[in-house]
């Protein structure tokens, strides 16, 4: 569905994503994971038309995403980035809404917009805040209203820059659950930034790791997450713990 071709993404003397060639598929869940600075936020503005690859393209269904006028690719494509700092003086609904205006004839959202925003907001257990202004929501709060926005707007590919932050850990799992379940029950595609390798190993098939120098590695997660790998990945040792939900990677001190 979305692919690169020999994508390659660089800043002032640092390249960031070299020669990368992938296919992401319906119903496949990403991780992409990697130290701070390693280019993961790079890579998802890239995949999502937000940003221009210094070289190689990415293309949706075949056609390249500089191509496909930004009504049609919002339509298709959405992503919640890192926490924004814009203010916005409307209320946890007025703000969901947003989401719905890749597919809005006109500026007024009419009814269906206004029952997907608050099914969206219902789904991120924010139904009852609908009219709280957002700027006086918690971190925690808002990061799932943020979310909810996002199901608003419906798109075949998601792309998430680290979803859980502000999240305590039921809503974490909540999170994880709900986009595993968009994945394989609606069949859309997820890719999320993960700085957690257990919910990575444990919700994801698929994991893209970015190395040091722009080398990323894609591929299914039980070949991708090994210890070997992170240990690799972070450039730190860590310990295994088998649980009955899978491996936890705990850091441990030299
Ligand atoms: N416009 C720019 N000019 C110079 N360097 C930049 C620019 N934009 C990004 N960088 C650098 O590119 C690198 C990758 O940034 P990016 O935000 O993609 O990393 P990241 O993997 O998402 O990091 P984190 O885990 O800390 O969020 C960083 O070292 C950053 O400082």
């Amino acid at each position: 569905m979305l692919s690169t071709e020999n994508l390659h993404l660089e800043v002032p003397g640092k390249v960031l994503c070299q020669d990368l060639t992938l296919s992401l598929e319906a119903g496949q869940c990403w991780a992409v994971l990697g130290k701070n600075g390693s280019g993961k936020t790079t890579l998802l503005h890239a995949l999502s038309g937000l940003g221009k690859p210094a070289a190689g393209r990415v293309c949706l269904d075949g056609l390249p995403l500089s191509e496909i006028p930004r009504r049609r690719l919002a339509q298709r494509v959405g992503a919640l980035l890192q926490e924004e700092t814009t203010a916005f003086s409307g209320t946890a609904l007025d703000y969901v809404l947003l989401g719905r205006f890749p597919h809005s004839a006109t500026l007024t959202p009419d009814i269906s917009d206004i029952a997907a925003a608050r099914r969206a907001l219902q789904l991120v257990g924010m139904a009852h805040a609908e009219r709280q202004a957002l700027s006086t929501l918690s971190g925690g709060e808002r990061q799932r209203v943020r979310i909810a926005l996002l199901l608003a707007q419906a798109p075949d590919i998601y792309f998430l820059d680290e979803p859980l932050q502000h999240l305590d850990l039921p809503h974490q799992l909540a999170v994880m659950q709900l986009f595993r379940q968009l994945a394989r029950d609606a069949g859309k595609t997820v890719v999320m930034v993960l700085h957690d390798i257990f919910w990575a190993s444990r919700f994801c098939d698929h994991a893209l790791l970015i190395h040091d120098g722009g080398k990323i590695a894609g591929g299914d997660t039980p070949l991708m997450i090994t210890q070997n790998a992170m240990e690799n990945l972070y450039q730190c040792r860590f310990q295994t713990v088998a649980t009955s939900d899978g491996n936890y990677f705990l850091p441990t001190l030299e």
